[in-house]
């Protein structure tokens, strides 16, 4: 089989600045106060995804794992290490994300399905299909700006998921969907992966990472905690009690739907 994403050695440092003015950073060195600090948010990822295999990125809020979507994505270069992908690479990362506010839904088709590499020609061919799934109505011709957050990643998610892509990432599309609209995503998340592309799903979920995922990567602030097998990423992932009831909260909501 063919690697379709190799993440080698991964960095990422964020740095974090605590004074928005020159004057309040000048006030702050004088009093010998920190005025910036270094985050690590990936720290020495290493793994390999082959072609066709569908990945679950697990792992408290914070631990890393839009950062190593949007490395993958080549939205971010890493600091240290590198990530390599091979062929197309769609899906929705950050919510809103290649759309413009000021231009209607219908135009953000466009401008979104050509920043994700689709030509004219293919858009107006999906188009119908992708207005359809994004069920977003009469607000078609409404200017993106005055769309609510649900709406915003329906018509994202609607559009990267028409792209004929080798590689799908899906991250915050199922946080702020509606329920009928999450189980059509993870629905057609399914058909994605069994056609054969790889797909990194970001999900808190256990019963829909179960379902749809046949590996299981675990990020530990910003490390590598897991990686291998779907129920025992699914049981390390379960260390604090907050998290196993987010996680079973999730399942009851979706996992047995999908
Ligand atoms: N541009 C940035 N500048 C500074 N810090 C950042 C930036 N982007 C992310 N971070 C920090 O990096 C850390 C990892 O963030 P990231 O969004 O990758 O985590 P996550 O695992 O996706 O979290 P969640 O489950 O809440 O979505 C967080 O502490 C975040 O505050």
């Amino acid at each position: 089989m063919a690697e379709s994403i190799v993440v080698d050695h991964a960095t990422k440092t964020f740095t974090l600045r605590y004074h928005r003015t020159f004057k309040q950073m000048t006030m702050a060195r004088l009093k010998r106060q920190e005025v910036s600090n270094t985050f690590t948010a990936v720290d020495d990822v290493s793994f390999t995804v082959e072609q066709g295999e569908s990945i679950g990125l697990m792992g408290l809020n914070g631990s890393g794992k839009s950062t190593l979507l949007k490395l993958i994505n080549g939205i971010m270069r890493p600091d240290d290490g590198r990530v390599l992908t091979r062929g197309r690479i769609a899906g929705l990362i950050a919510t809103g994300a290649g759309f413009h506010p000021q231009l209607t839904g219908r135009d953000n088709i466009f401008l979104n399905a050509a920043i994700l590499g689709m030509s004219e020609a293919e858009t107006k061919r999906k188009f119908d299909e992708i207005v359809e799934f994004a069920d977003v109505g009469k607000f078609l011709d409404t200017e993106v700006g005055h769309y609510s957050s649900g709406m915003y990643s329906r018509l994202g998610f609607s559009v990267a998921i028409h792209v004929d892509s080798d590689i799908f990432l899906a991250d915050e599309v199922l946080a702020v969907g509606d329920k009928p609209f999450k189980k059509k995503c993870l629905q057609r998340m399914q058909e994605v992966r069994d056609s054969g592309r790889t797909l990194v799903y970001v999900s808190h979920a256990a019963g829909s990472v179960r379902k749809m995922c046949d590996r299981v990567i675990v990020l530990e602030h910003g490390k590598l905690g897991f990686d291998g097998d779907v129920d025992a990423g699914i049981k390390y992932v379960k260390y604090d009690g907050e998290t196993e009831d987010a996680l079973e909260q999730e399942d009851d909501d979706l996992g047995a739907d999908i």
